[in-house]
């Protein structure tokens, strides 16, 4: 298998992150293709790894102040085996093909565990939405859209939110593709509730962690409830992780951005998540100002040159990092290992490079995998998809229990695919085997095409 990953890295040079995702998938599913020739002899996994399309276009924009701005637009259509393609769009700075490749790959897999049928894929661009105004925000995302759609469709490829894309741009976006189009689908979801969007879509993947790693403590006899838990990133994933954390009665007392972290060990309360929601949705401010506000909290800023985060060296039971992509290193991994956390589930996909996964599985932590504990947004995106087609909406409640039902049924599927392939108990083999498992019986039962 390393000489697979050896034509990998030759094939997609400079990717460091799509690189570190497919090693973690190959060396994980080993045990299936040991299993099943059959896998080996329909090269799947080389099939997998090669994009099915990738969109690369230029987005010309105009600032306030009239001057006129270059950026680079991307869809990647990575695997379309069981449905169309889904995923997000990232909207940041670091955006390049290899963050695009890397994602699109891992929403392969974690589509397939939803249950639902959605295929693989992921866009962006390396537009910076930090400091910028609504108006500019808006002129990017028609300019964006106006290439974008000659690409995707509601039956095609429906695309939604991630880092930098939130209600805002998904808005400017949809009625971007309404005044080209000239029609109403749902060709986008993580819409505005009243104009084709789901209840819950915008809590589904906080709430779904927590419904997952529920799912997890009940395994072993135990509860979120009364649990001390650190929480990164202040976004939409680390606010509704929050807020159910909350629900739960456990305790948040860390909330982080690009700039720093705050430790709040009253906890984070119901009002002052009421302060970050305002603070980070609305003002787009800095998490800097929740210590300026509530003196139980400590700020620390990132100088930049840290080897490690100490946020993931404060001592608590439970850890939730919902930022991006490796944001916990060996480092830090030990730091959580030392401080006895009991459990790691990953809200942000793949925030643990892959030494920290390592360091983690050797352990006794329970640690959960992005694709499986995460994939509560990306379920509520296909349960608006339904709601779009069969023209009517469904209620807080159904969508909730839908959320929690999906949670619980990966949760199962994870664990029994785990142990069918000799690996009790761990979530991410479980994963990686279950979603692969789906993806390669359609793509035999569909030809070599
Ligand atoms: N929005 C969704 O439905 C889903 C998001 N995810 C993943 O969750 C993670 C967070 O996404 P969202 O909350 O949607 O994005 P967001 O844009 O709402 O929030 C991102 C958060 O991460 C912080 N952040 C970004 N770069 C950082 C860095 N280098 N260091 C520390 N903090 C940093 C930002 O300050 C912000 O608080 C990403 O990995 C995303 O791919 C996964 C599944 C679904
Ligand atoms: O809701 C979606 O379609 C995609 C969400 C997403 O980007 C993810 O699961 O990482």
């Amino acid at each position: 298998m390393s000489e697979l990953l050896e034509v990998i890295k030759k094939r997609n040079p400079h990717e460091p992150e799509f690189h570190q995702a497919a090693e973690e998938v190959i060396s994980s599913i080993k045990p299936v293709l040991d299993n099943k020739p059959i896998y080996r002899k329909h090269k799947i996994l080389e099939r997998l790894l090669e994009p099915e399309r990738q969109i690369s276009f230029g987005v010309n924009w105009m600032d306030d102040e009239g001057e006129i701005h270059v950026n680079r637009g991307y869809r990647i259509q990575m695997n379309s085996a069981i449905g169309p393609y889904k995923g997000g769009l990232r909207f940041h700075p670091t955006v390049y093909p290899g963050i695009l490749k890397f994602l699109a790959f891992e929403q392969i897999f974690k589509n397939a565990l939803t249950g639902l049928p959605m295929g693989g894929a992921k866009g962006g661009s390396d537009f910076d939405p930090k400091g910028k105004s609504d108006n500019e925000v808006m002129r990017f995302c028609q300019n964006f859209y106006l290439e974008l759609h000659r690409h995707i469709g509601h039956r095609i490829d429906i695309p939604a939110g991630d880092i930098g894309v939130g209600g805002r741009e998904i808005g400017y976006m949809f009625g971007a593709y309404k005044k080209i189009s000239n029609e109403f689908t749902g060709v986008l979801t993580g819409k505005g509730v009243g104009w084709g969007g789901s209840l819950l879509r915008t809590e589904a993947t906080g709430y779904g962690l927590i419904y997952f790693t529920e799912n997890m403590l009940n395994h072993i006899g135990d509860s979120i409830e009364g649990k001390t838990c650190l929480v990164s990133g202040s976004g939409n994933v680390a606010q509704f992780a929050v807020e159910k954390l909350l629900h739960m009665k456990a305790k948040p007392v860390t909330v982080s951005d690009s700039s720093g972290f705050i430790y709040d060990d009253e906890g984070i309360d119901k009002e002052k998540l009421a302060f970050i929601k305002e603070l980070k949705n609305i003002k787009r401010g800095r998490i800097k100002e929740y210590a300026d506000k509530y003196p139980s909290a400590v700020y620390t800023e990132n100088k930049g040159d840290e080897s490690s985060n100490a946020l993931w060296d404060i001592k608590a039971d439970c850890a939730f990092p919902c930022a991006t992509q490796n944001e916990i290193n060996a480092k830090d991994a030990q730091h959580l290992i030392d401080n006895g956390i009991m459990l790691i589930a990953e809200g942000a996909n793949m925030p643990l490079d892959n030494e920290a996964v390592n360091l983690v599985l050797d352990s006794d932590i329970i640690y959960s995998p992005g694709k499986a504990s995460n994939a509560g947004g990306v379920a509520t995106s296909g349960i608006e998809m339904i709601q779009n087609f069969m023209g009517s909406y469904w209620s807080k409640k159904q969508v909730d229990e839908k959320l929690k039902e999906i949670m619980t049924e990966i949760h199962q599927n994870c664990l029994l695919a785990a142990e069918e392939h000799g690996h009790k108990n761990n979530y991410l083999v479980g994963a990686n085997i279950f979603g692969f498992t789906k993806v390669a019986n359609a793509m035999i039962a569909q030809g070599i095409i």
